[in-house]
């Protein structure tokens, strides 16, 4: 095999608690990692003389900062091999939103190297590179809805399924998830995801008692757009809405795809929305 090509799904957080602070720095996270299928970013490998890189979006780094390259030199580092890949990043998912794009490039890299020079790492090793990459990588790894802890690399996978579409929207405003962090506060409280399932997995509107995102209080207050994103989702007949990480984006899942477009002519038009069908 010479060539592989990839797509890197976005991810949204259903719940979102910062339960503490660690003495790395870091904090515990209680949250759902949920894959959106249907937005995602396009990364094609191909066996070649030299290594280059190359994204199509002037915005991102196209050095040693991307992801993507982080994660070829990781595995460089580790099997002390030099990787001689032409490598090609097509993104669509907004950056710096909360929606996980960069990490899910690393991971597709990660993945895809893998593949395409067998170098037979297994999928607990393969967390453990994504997770010297960054917290959210490891979850995309297998990008299947999981419940999440410590950085968010203990993962829970769980047989859970948004059968409504839902709404993203990302105003376009960039928010540092280091930024976000330095001014949460820790809840010390988990979200206890499987009891409450178990008997509500299809009641979205019983999610907003139960799934808060910590890092909304500082966004809201900084940010009083984003708030009204979410306002706007409730006012148009949205089951449920959070900001999805340390935002910018507000999602929404609808029960129909009609009261998505009436609030979808109320938002700026500058806004980048997507409609989640769930489909591949
Ligand atoms: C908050 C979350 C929730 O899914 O999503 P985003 O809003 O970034 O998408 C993630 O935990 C983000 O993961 P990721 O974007 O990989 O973060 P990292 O690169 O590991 O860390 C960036 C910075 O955020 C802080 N950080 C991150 C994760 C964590 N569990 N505790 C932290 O304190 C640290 O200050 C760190 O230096
Ligand atoms: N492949 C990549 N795609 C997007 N951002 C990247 C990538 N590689 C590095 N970055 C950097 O990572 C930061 C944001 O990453 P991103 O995953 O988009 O944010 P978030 O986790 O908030 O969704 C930005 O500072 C961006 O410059």
């Amino acid at each position: 095999m010479r060539y592989i090509e990839i797509k890197a799904p976005a991810k949204i957080n259903i719940g979102l608690k910062v339960v503490s602070k660690r003495r790395d720095g870091y904090h515990n996270l209680s949250t759902l990692f949920y894959p959106i299928n249907d937005l995602y970013d396009v990364l094609k490998f191909e066996l070649a003389g030299n290594f280059s890189f190359q994204c199509d979006n002037p915005n991102i780094p196209n050095d040693d900062n991307n992801l993507v390259v982080k994660a070829k030199n990781i595995l460089e580092k580790e099997t002390k091999k030099r990787l001689n890949v032409k490598i090609e990043l097509l993104k669509n998912i907004p950056s710096e939103a909360g929606l996980g794009g960069g990490s899910s490039d690393a991971a597709a890299t990660l993945i895809s190297l893998n593949e395409l020079y067998s170098l037979n790492f297994r999928y607990e090793k393969l967390l453990e590179l994504a997770l010297d990459l960054g917290s959210d990588v490891p979850f995309f790894i297998k990008a299947k809805p999981a419940i999440g802890k410590s950085r968010g690399e203990i993962l829970e996978q769980i047989d859970f399924e948004i059968n409504k579409p839902i709404l993203i929207v990302n105003p376009k405003i960039k928010i540092s998830t280091k930024e976000a962090f330095s001014f949460v506060k820790s809840s010390n409280q988990e979200i206890e995801f499987n009891n409450f399932l178990t008997n509500h997995k299809n009641d979205f509107n019983s999610y907003k008692n139960i799934f808060e995102n910590d890092f909304e209080n500082y966004v809201f207050e900084k940010y009083p757009e984003i708030k009204i994103i979410k306002e706007k989702m409730y006012k148009n007949g949205a089951l449920f809405s959070s900001m999805s990480g340390t935002g910018s984006t507000v999602y929404g899942i609808f029960p129909d795809v009609q009261k998505i477009k009436g609030l979808l002519e109320e938002l700026p038009k500058n806004y980048f929305t997507f409609i989640s069908t769930h489909e591949n």
